[in-house]
Formats: structure tokens, sequence, C-alpha cells
């Protein structure tokens, strides 16, 4: 499938969830700096073909404009002739379109993900047991326990994408940055913000967890 054959209301369907997202998530303050970055696949989905709508580089993502999103294909350039730059991680959303086949990718830095992201970062994973909110990731069992990925930041960020096959869990929908922020992902828009939630409220607590030594 061709970008200009996916239908005009499904681009402009992502491109209203992609703002309701961002508006949410800017009340939050999770996009503090301009950083954080948003994307919504759109059409058929093969793993080298495939298309998304991605916020746009160095926005105030706190505030809307008619310059927020374009659309990019798999290799992250854009699919329609615009100034717009994209993302400046694209390729790290391209990675995990095309490793997972998800519908929508969000990607935000926030002081308890960049802390415990630190404070396991040897050990490759922050380990998490026992919260409730697990189960907003789709794991059921009794008092389960996780591993969320940790991959090492780099400015280049290519390198980075290289990095994230090897990191990626099939049960778990999430891989940190160290020092840097989480990227989450779901079937669609909703699934992918209920699993950012719940990693963020499972972060606090193993933060908080820490912090009081229970
Ligand atoms: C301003 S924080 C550094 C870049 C970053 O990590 C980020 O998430 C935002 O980059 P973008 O190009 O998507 O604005
Ligand atoms: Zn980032």
């Amino acid at each position: 499938m061709n970008f200009a054959d996916i239908p005009l209301e499904e681009k402009q369907a992502a491109l209203h969830d992609l703002r309701a997202v961002k508006e949410q998530f800017a009340a939050r303050g999770w996009f503090p700096g301009t950083s954080g970055n948003l994307s919504i696949r759109v059409g058929d989905f093969q793993p080298d073909q495939f298309y998304f709508a991605i916020t746009s580089s160095d926005k105030d993502k706190s505030v809307n404009t008619t310059e927020d999103f374009l659309f990019v294909d798999a290799a992250g350039e854009p699919c329609e002739t615009t100034k717009l730059r994209p993302s400046a991680e694209t390729l790290i959303h391209s990675k995990i379109y095309r490793m997972t086949g998800c519908g929508a990718i969000f990607h935000v830095h926030t002081v308890f993900n960049n802390l415990l992201s630190e404070r396991y970062g040897n050990d490759g994973f922050v380990p998490a047991q026992g919260i409730e909110l697990i189960k907003c990731l789709g794991i059921w069992e009794e008092n389960a326990a996780i591993r969320i990925p940790i991959v090492p930041n780099y400015a280049d960020i290519p390198s980075i994408a290289k990095l994230i096959p090897g990191a990626i869990q099939s049960d778990i929908p999430g891989v940190l940055l160290r020092n840097h922020g989480i990227y989450v992902w779901g079937r669609n828009a909703f699934e992918a913000k209920r699993h950012l939630e719940a990693f963020e409220f499972i972060l606090e607590v193993e933060y908080r967890r820490l912090a009081l030594g229970v």
C-alpha cells in the first residue's frame, strides 16, 4: 500500500488522536523542555513498508499549532513535501513498529523513569513485582514479577535504534533509555496510553519503595 492509497479519514483520525494524547500528556507535565514524541501508524503493515504520523521535532508540545505533526515512511522520511522535521527520534519509532507491528508509540521523559533507568542501568532492566497496575500491561498472573528493559543512551539515534531489537521483550510493551526516558507502545493509541500510564505508576511505586526501604 502506498501512502496516497490510505484513506484521508484514517489519516485525519490519527492526527486527531495524536492531538488528544499530546494535550493530555502536556497537562501532566510529561513534555518538559520540548522533550518527548508521539506517533500513530496508519494503513497496512508490512515490516518494510508502513507509515505513521509523528510529532515534529523541537516544538513546545504543550501548545497546539498547525505544525505539530507530519507523516513519515518506514525509513523515517516525510511522505509529503514539508518544511517540518520529524522527531529526532523517529528512527526509534520506526524500529519499534518494524519489530512489533504495533499501532501507536509514545515517548516521555519523567523524573521517575530517568532515576530508575540509572539505578538499574547496569543490570539492564528495572525489576517490578506485586503491583496491581502490572495487569494494565496484559499480565494477569498473581504477584507477577516483570523486568522493564533498559538500553544505553547515545547521542547517535541510529546507534540506539540498533539496540532496540535485542532489548524488546514480547510480553513487555515498553523499553527505557538510560537517563533519557521511556518508549511505550500498543495496538492503538488507547492501549499505548494505558501502557504508558501503567509503566509510570509502576516506576513511581518502585522508586518510592527504594526510598522508603520497603
Ligand atoms: C529536548 S529533549 C532531547 C530530545 C529528546 O530526547 C526528545 O524526546 C525530543 O526530541 P524531538 O526531536 O522529538 O522534539
Ligand atoms: Zn527523548
